[in-house]
């Protein structure tokens, strides 16, 4: 049999190309067609929030999609203006204040009047190739220190120096590596105070060397400090981590359920309950008191729809659980996004009204720029995004007198799609349950009609049934930022959940992309003081030393040795998913990446996989259609940290979106070898 893709496990995409999948509801996969002659695309890009300045969140939500490759625009194009509600930190690239801070010291901003380290390896090229020389350097005043630019500049000055032999990503590896001090290559920043000094004296240079994943081993005190937490879990003290996202199509129930299980797992006092049900009432949206107890922002309140993830945390009997309650409707998938690249394990809700259930799970309509039911889409991202384990949780069948054979049916639909999504059927859990009654929550049901015939878990005993976080500690520090919390004279607090490593007060650390280095000050775990955060932990964590703007949402805070690569494009095998016309190259996308989200384009279609051995089928295919594998490239607007799939899943897990729909969904599979540094 042939070989699969070396980065993959069986269990990932495979199951996608699964042929069955594509033909489901009598969908034939469109006959391969010729791609539509492509019109030229407008020359402005600029969107009208993008030229306001506004994030990549804000531009997703207000403004019209892209156009497509063929230069049309595409329908669908809808305003909201609730979205000007949402805040995300701006990332910036250059924080205002080193800007300022270097005018002041007389150092100005590089101009971009030189000739970049590109234009000097195509000018060596056109040397050593005959062709025209470049143009001379025009005088600039003194740049702006940027270190990422200065190891380009000089691995562009080597280059013109020594020809372009001996150019290759080994040997520029090789080079950094070798001009690193002895000192810095034994640092071990991740050790708090005993390496405190060495960890200050590495923070004054610029921290951008990155040395082999393979080299870490964490500080001896650290390792010690997560022997010590790891074998007091196994003793019993504190029950195993769980982080769940709950999901689902708009209004299924999700809100409502978990505010009524925290209620009901004594959570929220009844004053709380009463309160709550008391101004829903009041406002005329009493059925939506639990999911009030979650939805606790003013416009998640008005409209009666979750805009943002909440967070939440409670215990069930053995699990100490991260709720993620994720929002439902497709105009804030890309929040959805967010919550479900944190999570081990998925609660799936889906109504069982009559035609409820429909509404949620219906495929897009073929040539709609809209997508489908949520349910569809929500299963296929959460499983590429690396959620294994589900239980789909059955609501509203109160609505129907609990008929079991609605339950049934339901199930009968569901449980192909959630193979052909990648989930395997043992790691599926069924249950129904009513949120605003409590039904199969916590306690079994009290509803005789529905007594009679479910013997299965309650709501608690399927979250327990889910096996636990994997903690990746072997691996340096990645803590990707889903949200900037606080800012004030202690630092900056940032939350997100560890994706590797450890942390404990006085880490050194690096934020990328800004490339600031900082020190954690103080570290909170489930909302308590912690003196250690591990892989695997939610943690919301002090950083002294560093800039507000240096942090937002999609920067990684890593170890400062082993800074997480920085690539201004990827390489990635994906799977086709909905496209209205087929996929070209060029394909505006949005980028979805652990909790970063950016804008960017198909650069490349780099091969076309034979979708059962994954081997190459074509090279340089001219379009993709819906089912089909393939290698491509793709260049976001700005840098992004990435990492290859092989080294750390959960930030190497791409989603590719386009005009409010999933296009594509895949894993990192290469990155440049330049790709490491900061902007
Ligand atoms: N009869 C009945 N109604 C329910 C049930 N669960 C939820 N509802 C109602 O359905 C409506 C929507 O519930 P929500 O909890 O806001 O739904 P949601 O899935 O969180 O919605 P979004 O987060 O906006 O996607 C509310 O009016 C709830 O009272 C149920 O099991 N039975």
């Amino acid at each position: 049999m042939a070989p699969k893709n070396k980065y993959y496990d069986d269990d990932d995409l495979d199951d996608y190309e699964d042929d069955d999948y594509w033909d489901e509801e009598g969908e034939e996969e469109p006959a391969p067609q010729p791609p539509p002659k492509p019109k030229p695309a407008p020359k402005s890009a600029a969107t009208p929030a993008a030229a306001a300045g506004a994030s990549a969140l804000a531009r997703t939500l207000v403004d019209p999609p892209p156009r497509r490759p063929d230069g049309r625009q595409q329908k669908g194009a809808k305003k909201l203006p609730q979205a000007a509600a949402i805040k995300q930190q701006p990332q910036r690239l250059v924080p205002e204040a080193a800007t300022a801070a270097a005018a002041a010291a007389g150092v100005h901003a590089y101009a971009f009047d030189q000739p970049s380290p590109d234009d000097a390896v195509l000018a060596a090229q056109q040397k050593k190739g005959g062709g025209a020389p470049a143009a001379a350097p025009v005088a600039a005043p003194k740049p702006a220190y940027n270190p990422l630019q200065h190891q380009r500049q000089a691995a562009a000055a080597a280059v013109l120096a020594g020809g372009m032999q001996g150019l290759s990503v080994g040997s520029q590896q090789q080079q950094r590596q070798q001009a690193q001090p002895p000192d810095q290559q034994q640092r071990q920043a991740d050790g708090g105070p005993s390496a405190a000094a060495a960890s200050a004296a590495a923070a004054a240079k610029p921290p951008l060397q990155r040395r082999p994943l393979s080299e870490y081993a964490p500080h001896p005190e650290l390792a010690a400090a997560c022997a010590a937490a790891a074998a007091a879990e196994a003793a019993g003290d504190g029950k195993p981590r769980l982080h769940l996202v709950v999901l689902g199509h708009v209004d299924a129930g999700k809100s409502t359920l978990m505010g009524r299980t925290l209620y009901e797992l004594g959570l929220i006092s009844d004053k709380v309950v009463h309160k709550t049900q008391h101004e829903a009432a009041a406002t005329g949206k009493g059925s939506f008191a639990w999911a009030w107890m979650l939805d606790e922002r003013p416009e998640e309140r008005a409209r009666g729809v979750t805009v943002d993830v909440a967070v939440t945390r409670f215990e069930t009997p053995a699990r100490n659980v991260t709720l993620l309650d994720a929002p439902g409707h497709r105009d804030f998938v890309p929040n959805m996004i967010a919550g479900a690249a944190q999570a081990d394990a998925a609660l799936l809700i889906v109504d069982g009204s009559t035609g409820g259930f429909e509404a949620g799970f219906e495929p897009a309509a073929p040539g709609s720029a809209a997508g489908g039911g949520q349910t569809r889409e929500h299963a296929q991202l959460a499983r590429s995004l690396g959620v294994e384990q589900v239980a789909v949780v059955v609501t509203k069948l109160d609505t129907c007198d609990f008929d079991q054979q609605r339950f049934e049916a339901i199930k009968a639909q569901l449980e192909p799609f959630l193979k052909t999504c990648g989930f395997r059927p043992s790691a599926i859990q069924w249950l129904p349950a009513v949120g605003p009654t409590g039904e199969n929550l916590v306690k079994p049901p009290a509803d005789a009609a529905l007594a009679a015939w479910w013997k299965g878990p309650t709501l608690a005993q399927a979250i327990d049934n889910f096996a636990p976080t994997q903690r990746l500690l072997e691996r340096p520090l990645r803590l990707p930022v889903s949200d900037v919390l606080r800012a004030g004279k202690a630092g900056v607090t940032v939350g997100g959940k560890l994706e590797g490593g450890a942390l404990r007060p006085g880490s050194k650390v690096l934020v990328m992309p800004s490339g600031q280095p900082a020190t954690v000050k103080s570290l909170e775990v489930d909302g308590k003081p912690a003196s250690l955060a591990r892989a695997g932990d939610s943690a919301d964590v002090t950083l002294a030393g560093i800039d507000t703007s240096a942090v937002g949402a999609g920067s990684v805070v890593c170890h400062p040795d082993f800074p997480v690569p920085l690539v201004s494009k990827f390489e990635a095998r994906v799977v086709v998913l909905e496209v209205p016309i087929p996929l070209l190259r060029g394909q505006q996308v949005t980028i979805h990446a652990h909790t970063a989200r950016e804008s960017g384009h198909v650069s490349a279609l780099l091969s076309l996989l034979n979708s059962k051995t994954g081997e190459v089928q074509r090279a340089k295919p001219r379009c993709l259609l819906k089912g089909q594998s393939a290698v491509v490239e793709v260049t976001p607007a700005r840098p992004l940290c990435l990492e290859e799939y092989s080294a750390y899943k959960a930030l190497g897990r791409v989603a590719l979106r386009d005009g409010g729909r999933t296009i594509a969904v895949g894993i990192i599979t290469g990155l440049p070898a330049e790709g490491s540094g900061a902007a």
